[in-house]
C-alpha cells in the first residue's frame, strides 16, 4: 500500500517537472525570437492564446500588422488601398520624426532608424522625392517645402528656360526590424513629365505630373490606375516580396 501511494507520488512528481520543463523550453524560445527581432511582440499580445511556438511562426508568415510611421494620411490610403489583398494590417503611427539633408538613401535610412527607437520596435516609413531632370534631379526630397512655398503653378515657373521638363517621382519604404537595426530600403520609380494642373487636386503634386504614356496627370487618374502604375505601388512590390521572403525564413 505504501509503496504504491511512494510510486503514485514520484510518478505525479515526474509530470509536475515534465510540465515545467516543457513551459520553460517554449517560454525562453518565444522570448530569444523576441530578442533577436524574429518575432514582434506584440504579436503575443494580440494573439494571447497562440502559445506553442510553431503557431508563432506561422503568426509570423502571416505578417498580420504593420506601423507605418507617417504624418500623410494620403500615404496611409494609398498604402492600405495598394496593400489590399496583401494580407497586412497597417496600424499608422504619426511621429514627429525629423528629415535630415542628404541623399534620398540616407533621408529615408535615418528617418526609419528614428522611428523606430521611438516606437522601440518595427516600422515602416516612407519617403517620396520628385525629381527635375533639369535641375539634376531636384527639388527631390525637399519637394514638400518647394510645394509649400511656390505652389503647383510655381514648379512649372521653376522649369522656364530650361530645355526640359522631364521628372521622375521617386518613392523609398525604409524597413526596420527595431531599435539598432539597419533599416533596408525598397524603391520605387515613375517617370514622366511636369506640366501645368490638370485634375483634381487631393494629394500633393499629383496635377502637375504627367506621366509618360498615358496623357494623363495623377489627379486625371483614378486611385486604382494610379496605384498599378505609381511610385509607390511600385516600391511596395518589393517591399512585399521581400516580407513574404522574410516569413519563409521565419
Ligand atoms: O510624414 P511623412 O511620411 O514624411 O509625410 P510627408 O507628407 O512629410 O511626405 P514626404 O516627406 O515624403 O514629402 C513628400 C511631399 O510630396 C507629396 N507627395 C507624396 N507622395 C505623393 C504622391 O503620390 N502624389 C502627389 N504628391 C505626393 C507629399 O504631400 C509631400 O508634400
Ligand atoms: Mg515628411
Amino acid at each position: 500500500m505504501q509503496t504504491r501511494r511512494a510510486s503514485h507520488h514520484v510518478s505525479a512528481q515526474t509530470t509536475v517537472f515534465c510540465t515545467a520543463i516543457t513551459l520553460r523550453t517554449v517560454v525562453t524560445k518565444v522570448w530569444k525570437d523576441v530578442f533577436l527581432g524574429k518575432l514582434d511582440i506584440r504579436l503575443l499580445v494580440d494573439s494571447p492564446e497562440l502559445v506553442h511556438t510553431e503557431r508563432l511562426k506561422s503568426v509570423k508568415m502571416t505578417l498580420k500588422k504593420l506601423t507605418f510611421v507617417t504624418g500623410n494620411p494620403m500615404k496611409v490610403s494609398e498604402v492600405r488601398a495598394i496593400l489590399g489583398n496583401a494580407n497586412i494590417e497597417i496600424v499608422n503611427q504619426d511621429l514627429d520624426v525629423p528629415e535630415l539633408q542628404g541623399t534620398t538613401e540616407e533621408i529615408a535610412k535615418e528617418k526609419c532608424r528614428r522611428a523606430a527607437e521611438i516606437l522601440q520596435g518595427p516600422c515602416i516609413t516612407e519617403d517620396t522625392a520628385l525629381c527635375f531632370e533639369a535641375l539634376n534631379g531636384l527639388p527631390g526630397p525637399y519637394i514638400k517645402f518647394f510645394l509649400k512655398e511656390l505652389g503647383l503653378e510655381g514648379l512649372n515657373t521653376l522649369l522656364v528656360g530650361f530645355p526640359t521638363t522631364a521628372a521622375y517621382a521617386l518613392c523609398t519604404f525604409a524597413y526596420s526590424a527595431g531599435p539598432g537595426t539597419e533599416p533596408i530600403l525598397f524603391e520605387g520609380r515613375t517617370d514622366g513629365k511636369i506640366v501645368p494642373p490638370r485634375g483634381v487636386s487631393k494629394f500633393g503634386w499629383n496635377p502637375v505630373f504627367e506621366v509618360n504614356g498615358t496623357g494623363k496627370t495623377f489627379a486625371e487618374m483614378s486611385e486604382e490606375e494610379k496605384n498599378a502604375i505609381s511610385h509607390r505601388g511600385r516600391a511596395l512590390e518589393k517591399l512585399t516580396a521581400f516580407l513574404r521572403t522574410q516569413a519563409v525564413q521565419a
